[in-house]
């Protein structure tokens, strides 16, 4: 899979995510949320296939079994290269998000990746203990479901920079260690609370970065993302 950082598109509409892509080559891995998926549906997913981009649709999935299901069997047709959904929603949950999308993947087609969201990057381990009621640390926690997640034979987890070495250990370098909670050096953390740098994701096991709004909110959007593209290849700090 495309290993380079994947821009979240969390844009309002399109028009904006569209206009914002122009300066970027086609072969940009990007994301498309709830935001705006829920607002252009899968037209969305297929406009951004056309023009040549890789798409991780993150829709986090997180239902009762047989729902999950079907609505991955909806999913497989959209055309996404990567899905996920919430590894809290258990075991039966992630079988069933599999064998969804194995169902609908067209005879001959490629499955998209799928992969399990373990604690949230805006989550940090004391209200984890405090709301969750889970009395283990948080890097526990996040490792518990990434055994979870593979056990269902999922391909991944998305987990923050923090979690991902210990992951690697126990589920293998393959294992897809997807970490939003990307920020440069002095920037703000906004709503993160779980943060690391390109350069430290890329030495602490990541194998997917997934940055927002250092690149869609800055003066030059290009130039940061190829700034991080830098450090994330281990070009620098
Ligand atoms: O599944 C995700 O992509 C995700 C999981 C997670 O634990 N934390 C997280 O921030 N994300 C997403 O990653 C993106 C991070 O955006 P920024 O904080 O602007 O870089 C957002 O689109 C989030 O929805």
């Amino acid at each position: 899979m495309n290993t380079s950082p994947i821009i979240a598109l969390d844009f309002e509409h399109q028009e904006a995510a569209l206009s914002f892509l122009k300066p970027f080559e086609s072969g940009t891995f990007v994301k498309v949320g709830m935001q705006l998926f829920y607002k252009e549906g899968p037209a969305i997913v297929y406009h951004l296939k056309e023009q040549g981009f890789d798409v991780f649709l993150d829709l986090k999935l997180h239902d009762i079994p047989n729902t999950v299901k079907s609505a991955m069997t909806s999913l497989a047709s959209v055309g996404a290269d990567l899905v996920n959904v919430h590894a809290a929603g258990g075991s039966f949950m992630m079988d069933a998000a599999l064998e969804g999308l194995d169902i609908g993947t067209a005879a001959g087609g490629t499955r998209p990746s799928i992969i399990a969201v373990t604690q949230l990057t805006s989550t940090t381990e004391e209200q984890m203990q405090r709301e969750q009621l889970i009395q283990t640390s948080l890097n526990d926690s996040v490792l518990h479901y990434a055994k979870l997640a593979q056990t269902s034979k999922l391909d991944g987890v998305v987990c923050s920079v923090l979690e991902a070495g210990s992951i690697a250990e126990v589920c293998g370098n393959e294992f897809l260690k997807v970490t939003p909670g990307i920020r440069l050096a002095n920037e703000a953390a906004h709503d993160q609370k779980r943060i690391a740098t390109p350069a430290e994701a890329k030495k602490m096991g990541s194998t997917h970065i997934v940055v927002g709004r250092s690149i869609t909110e800055a003066a030059d959007p290009l130039a940061a993302y190829q700034e991080i593209a830098r450090q994330w290849k281990g070009l620098g700090k």
